[in-house]
């Protein structure tokens, strides 16, 4: 591959092109922008060109400053990594005698996006995605993108991309004034010379972002917007300092102008560049990108085949969201249901996620109305004749699963891929009474599946790596983040989660408050506590799965009546209004005190309070004794294999447990925690509370040796793999 470079070629028109190459997305870093800089000021000085225009090679402008050098920063501890860059946009590029305009394909995001704003005027092609994402990294845009975007496109649009971090389309960039030509990628370079020459010529207005005020407003009006900016982010973002950073720079260039602005966001990003925040988002960020690489998998140059018809069986809760993320990716879908009352609910709730989707803005009418053509309900296997995938999501029933997947090896066709929503039962187990091993595969949706981004891929040694691409394929085009698993019981994240929700029942049967509980989870950075996720997940699974993890993993697990005494009370969680909270239409779960008799006769049946009372704990140990043992049994999934990577399981908590982002994922985590000081907290709980706080041997290993929890295991121990 050839290397990173800047060029350059002049025109007989008189307007040089420069030119960015450095694949995949064109990144820009330091040595990037010396290229342009030297690029510019040699066409400054030459008298055949009259104008220039700044492209990206390869259908893309840049997705952004390389993110690879904010980890070298913090290595080093250099954070003055964006200095350089800056007065490069500012001064040879907003200050140039010669106009520039940006030929913006595909995508101009972050210091892209940047790049292409510090340029007299922009030009794009059809539905590029621009955006300032750099929130979702811990970072604040550093190359003058606080000051650049309020100036071209007014404050409030501006506050919300930045703090959204969400991109919009070239059309919508059009409307508001970011860009101020669309052409095809065809006609692209050849419009941007004309703006260039135009601009050049005078014909055509030569602006200087910086010095422009006409879209700021007035002071008190700009105060207004800043001021309900910082409310909502106090409260969307709480734990995250890089919000109110931002809204600090654009402040400063608002009240004492652009340059000022441009100062204080330099002062601002030197700073967010080496927080912990930064290091965890940045982590994540390329963890993500991580799980696509799969040894043996997408290395041996397999091609993915076409997933065009999907059946789905089973129309309840995960049935009827996994249809709905298909269709909305334009997958023709087969509903299966064992009776027309049961597949009308099925179809209903489908139109429902549908409905809810557009009444929130996130889809448009008629996407719904073409997704839902996409659709058939049916009740028998006729229609599976012609299908590549069926995905079966009945309930957590073994036989039931059993005859299933022996009448899908019937009735489907021999190419077609079996797979199971199940979130627990062994996989070997469910495909025991078929001859088709190497075509069954585990597709585990989180709930709700039309919204949550992760699909755990769960394969047994029998998956064929062909049917582990094609469902990895079908994961990305229905927009979800697809992590190849081995096979155990709960799989990597509900195997490594399940100590989470049965801490907080362990903890409560020793005398915590479940509300405490909650709060401090959420203080921590989870959306809501175990207890009110109970609730909303409604306690049939609790019920479904509890005997499954008893007996998978005896001795370390903890249960209690305390479901069954909620149901046996009327109770079943937010479905019917009344759970450990009520709930009520339109306002807030309120904590139901009635709750409390009911909590304290299954403490009486669980008698797990050491010496029959309730034990003390400060606010950071409740965090702790919840956290800690879902690290433990995450070193279990590490050490027998079940993750190709500790970041996997990273990727994992945070979207499909919502663990906080901002801490990098359950293992990143605890590395900052340090694994010497989990392994001796879970040590003494486990003298004073019992065998559910054992450390494993992995944790204990590694803490004795000092090596962090997450990193590569030695070959040695490589053979429990079961990927
Ligand atoms: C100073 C500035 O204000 C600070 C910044 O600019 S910070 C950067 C802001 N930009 C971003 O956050 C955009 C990040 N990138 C993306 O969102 C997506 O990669 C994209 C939309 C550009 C492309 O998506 P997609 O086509 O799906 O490709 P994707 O798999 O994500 O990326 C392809 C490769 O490019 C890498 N990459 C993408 N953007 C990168 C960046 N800004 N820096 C370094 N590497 C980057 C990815 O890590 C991946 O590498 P790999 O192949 O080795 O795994």
């Amino acid at each position: 591959m050839a290397k990173p470079a800047v060029t350059m070629e002049v025109g007989n028109d008189g307007v040089a092109i420069i030119s960015i190459y450095n694949p995949p997305v064109n990144s820009i870093s330091y040595p990037i922008l010396a290229g342009i800089k030297e690029k510019f000021d040699e066409a400054v000085k030459r008298d055949d060109v009259k104008a220039l225009v700044v492209f990206g090679k390869g259908g893309k402008f840049s997705g952004g400053f390389d993110i690879n050098v904010f980890g070298k920063a913090r290595q080093t501890g250099d954070n003055s990594v964006l200095l350089k860059p800056i007065d490069i946009l500012v001064n040879t590029i907003g200050d140039s005698k010669k106009p520039a305009v940006a030929a913006i394909g595909g995508l101009a995001l972050g210091g892209g996006l940047e790049l292409a704003m510090a340029c007299h005027a922009r030009v794009a092609v059809p539905k590029a995605q621009l955006g300032l994402p750099e929130l979702t990294l811990g970072i604040i845009p550093g190359l003058g993108g606080t000051q650049h975007l309020p100036r071209l496109i007014g404050l409030p649009k501006a506050i919300e991309m930045m703090l959204s971090s969400k991109s919009i389309l070239s059309e919508e960039g059009k409307s508001l004034g970011l860009i101020d030509e669309i052409a095809t990628s065809n006609e692209l370079l050849n419009v941007s010379r004309l703006w260039a020459l135009d601009i050049a010529a005078r014909c055509k207005p030569w602006l200087h972002t910086l010095h422009r005020t006409d879209k700021i407003g007035s002071f008190s009006e700009a105060r207004k917007v800043l001021e309900m900016a910082r409310q909502q982010a106090k409260k969307v973002a709480p734990n995250m300092p890089q919000h109110q950073a931002c809204l600090d720079a654009i402040e400063d260039g608002v009240i004492h102008g652009a340059y000022s602005g441009l100062l204080k966001e330099a002062t601002v990003s030197k700073e967010l560049v080496m927080s912990d925040t930064s290091k965890a988002l940045v982590h994540i960020f390329f963890a993500q990108r991580a799980t696509s690489k799969v040894p043996n998998v997408t290395d041996i140059g397999l091609k993915p085949r076409p997933v065009k018809k999907v059946a789905v069986i089973g129309g309840g809760l995960m049935g009827s969201g996994i249809a709905t993320a298909l269709i909305l990716s334009n997958t023709y879908v087969v509903l299966k249901e064992i009776n027309s009352e049961y597949l009308q609910k099925g179809i209903k709730a489908i139109e429902e996620n549908l409905r809810g989707l557009v009444s929130r803005k996130k889809l448009a009418a008629d996407k719904a109305e073409k997704a839902l053509s996409m659709l058939k309900g049916v009740l028998d296997y006729v229609e599976f004749k012609d299908v590549d995938m069926v995905i079966e999501a009945v309930i957590e029933n073994i036989s039931l699963k059993q005859s299933i997947f022996s009448d899908i090896e019937k009735a489907c066709p021999p190419h077609c891929i079996l797979a199971t929503n199940t979130s627990t039962i062994d996989l070997n187990v469910i495909g025991e009474r078929t001859s088709s091993q190497d075509r069954i595969v585990g597709a585990h949706f989180f709930s709700p599946a039309h919204v949550m981004p992760l699909l755990e891929i769960v394969r047994t040694e029998k998956t064929s790596a062909q049917v582990i691409l094609d469902l990895m394929t079908v994961g990305k085009i229905i927009k979800k983040v697809p992590i190849v698993v081995g096979n155990c019981t709960g799989f990597a994240v509900n195997r490594a989660f399940f100590p989470y929700g049965q801490g907080a029942h362990y903890l409560l049967h020793m005398g915590v408050d479940p509300f405490r509980i909650d709060r401090l989870i959420c203080k921590f950075g989870l959306p809501m506590g175990p207890f009110q996720l109970q609730d909303v997940a409604g306690y049939g699974v609790a019920v479904a799965v509890r005997k499954i993890y008893g007996s998978a993993f005896p001795g370390r697990t903890f249960d209690s009546s305390l479901v069954d005494l909620l149901i046996k009370n009327g109770r079943q969680g937010k479905s019917n209004g009344k759970g450990y909270y009520v709930y009520e239409k339109g306002s807030k779960p309120q904590p139901d005190p009635s709750v409390l008799p009911i909590i304290e006769e299954s403490r009486k049946l669980a008698n797990v309070m050491p010496g029959g009372k309730p034990i003390s704990v400060s606010d950071k140990e409740v965090v702790e004794m919840i956290f800690f043992p879902v690290v433990n049994e995450s070193c279990r999934v590490l050490d027998e294999g079940i993750v190709i990577r500790a970041s996997d399981l990273d990727v994992a908590s945070v979207l499909g447990m919502s663990f906080p982002s901002y801490r990098g994922g359950i293992l990143f985590w605890a590395d900052t925690v340090g694994a010497d000081y989990i392994y001796k907290s879970l040590k003494k709980w486990s003298e004073l509370y019992g065998n559910f706080y054992k450390p494993s041997e992995y944790l204990e290993q590694r803490a004795t040796r000092g090596i962090p929890l997450s990193a590569p295991k030695s070959t040695d121990s490589g053979s429990k793999s079961r990927l």
